[in-house]
C-alpha cells in the first residue's frame, strides 16, 4: 500500500484534521546515484500518537525519517511537519522536532551536565540551568550529572541522548533506533517514558528492529526497499496481509527441523519459512498452493503441523519476500514500480 495511509479503529481518516497531524507527507523521494532510496512514501500521524518504523537494514528508514526533520532535501514530494512546510521551512521544523540519531552523538569527554549545557546554549534557551536540572530530573540522571558520558553504559547513554533531545520541549520527537543494543529493562524503562511523552502530547514516530517494541506502539510503519508496504496499527496490518500459517514441530530431531524446512522457500506459494523457538512458522497468502508446497513434507512422520494465527513478524518476513528489490544496478529513468 505505497503512497497509502491507513485509518486505525480509533482514528478513521475522516477524523483526521490537517492541525490534527504531526505528519503529514506524501510522495516523499529520496535518490542516490539514480536508486530511489526512499520512494514515494507517504506518512500522516496525529498528535500525540506513537508510531514504530520498521523495516530492514537499509530500507531507507533512516533517511526519511532525515528528510522529516529537515536535515535531507526530498527529490520528490511535499507536505508538512508539525504544520510547517517541509520544503521552505526547515528551520521552523528543526526546532520542534528531536531528532535522536542512531550513533551517540554527545561529547564523551563532557559530563552529563555539560552535554545538557551545551545543548541548551545551542537552543540558545533560557533559563538553562532550571531546564537542565528538570531534564537530569526527569530522567533520572541528577545523582549522575557529573559523570563523564563516555563512562556510560549504553542503557544510560541513550537516556542523556533523550534528555537532550527534549531540551528545548520539542513536539514531535523522531527516535532512530535508539535502543539498539539496550539491555531488556533499560529498553523497557526507555519505552515507559515515551509512553508518557506521549501522554503529555508528544508526537513520536521510532525506527525499530524489535518486535516487543514494535507492540508497544499505536500504529506501524513498514518500509522495504524504499517503499511504504504498510501501515496501520499491529492488528491492522495482520489483518490485511491475509497470511496462511502453518507451524511445524519436529519432537525428535528439532535441531534438523530449519534445514529440512530450507526448500520451501523456493515453493511457489511459500513468502516465508521462519523459526519461532522449537517451532518453524511457513506463511503464504494463497493458501491453495501453501498447501500444495506442503503437502510433500505433511507426510513425514517426525514433522507436527498445525494451523497458527500469524504475528507481526511473519507478516513483516513474508511482505520483504514480496517487495521488488531497489539494490541492483540503478536505472536512470525507471519506470515506476507498483506496490505489491
Ligand atoms: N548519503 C548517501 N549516499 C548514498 N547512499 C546512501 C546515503 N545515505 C543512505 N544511503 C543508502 O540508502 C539506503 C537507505 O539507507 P537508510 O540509512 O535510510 O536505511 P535504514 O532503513 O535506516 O537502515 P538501518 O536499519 O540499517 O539503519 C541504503 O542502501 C544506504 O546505503
Amino acid at each position: 500500500m505505497n503512497g497509502a495511509t491507513a485509518s486505525t479503529p480509533s482514528t478513521p481518516a475522516s477524523s483526521k484534521r490537517a492541525d490534527d497531524l504531526a505528519i503529514d507527507v506524501r510522495g516523499l523521494t529520496k535518490r542516490y546515484d539514480g536508486r530511489a532510496v526512499v520512494d514515494d512514501v507517504a506518512l500522516q500521524l496525529r498528535a500525540g500518537r506513537i508510531c514504530g518504523f520498521l523495516g530492514p537494514n537499509g530500507s531507507g528508514k533512516t533517511t526519511t525519517i532525515r528528510m522529516l526533520c529537515g536535515l535531507l532535501t526530498p527529490d520528490a514530494g511535499e507536505g508538512t511537519c508539525l504544520g510547517f512546510d517541509l520544503r521552505r521551512e526547515g528551520l521552523k521544523i528543526k526546532r520542534q522536532v528531536g531528532y535522536m540519531t542512531q550513533k551517540f552523538g554527545l561529547y564523551e569527554d563532557l559530563s552529563i551536565r555539560q552535554n545538557l549545557d551545551f545543548i541548551a546554549r545551542l537552543f540558545e534557551l533560557d533559563q538553562r540551568t532550571q531546564r537542565v536540572d528538570a531534564a537530569l530530573d526527569r530522567l533520572g540522571l541528577t545523582t549522575r550529572a557529573q559523570q563523564l558520558a563516555g563512562s556510560l553504559s549504553g542503557g544510560w547513554k541513550q537516556r542523556l541522548a533523550l534528555a537532550a533531545c527534549l531540551l528545548h520541549e520539542p513536539r514531535l520527537l523522531l527516535l532512530d533506533e535508539p535502543t539498539a543494543g539496550v539491555d531488556p529493562k533499560a529498553r523497557r524503562e526507555f519505552w515507559d517514558e515515551i509512553h508518557r511523552l506521549a501522554a503529555e502530547g508528544i508526537t513520536v514516530l521510532v525506527s525499530t528492529h524489535y518486535m516487543d517494541e514494535a507492540e508497544r506502539c499505536h500504529e506501524l510503519a513498514y518500509i522495504a526497499y524504499g517503499q511504504l508496504l504498510a501501515r496501520g496499527t499491529e492488528s491492522e496490518i495482520i489483518e490485511q496481509a491475509a497470511l496462511t500459517v502453518w507451524a511445524v514441530q519436529a519432537p525428535g530431531a528439532p535441531a534438523l527441523l530449519s534445514g529440512l524446512l530450507a526448500p520451501l522457500k523456493q515453493a511457489p506459494g511459500v513468502l516465508s519459512v521462519a523459526a519461532f523457538g522449537s517451532s518453524v512458522h511457513v506463511a503464504g497468502q494463497d493458501g491453495a498452493a501453501l498447501d500444495t508446497a506442503i503437502a510433500p513434507y505433511r507426510q513425514r512422520p517426525e514433522l507436527h503441523w498445525s494451523r497458527a494465527e500469524p504475528n507481526l513478524e511473519d507478516v513483516f518476513i513474508s511482505l520483504i519476500g514480496r517487495a521488488p528489490d531497489n539494490m541492483g544496478p540503478a536505472v536512470a529513468a525507471a519506470p515506476r514500480r507498483t506496490t505489491p
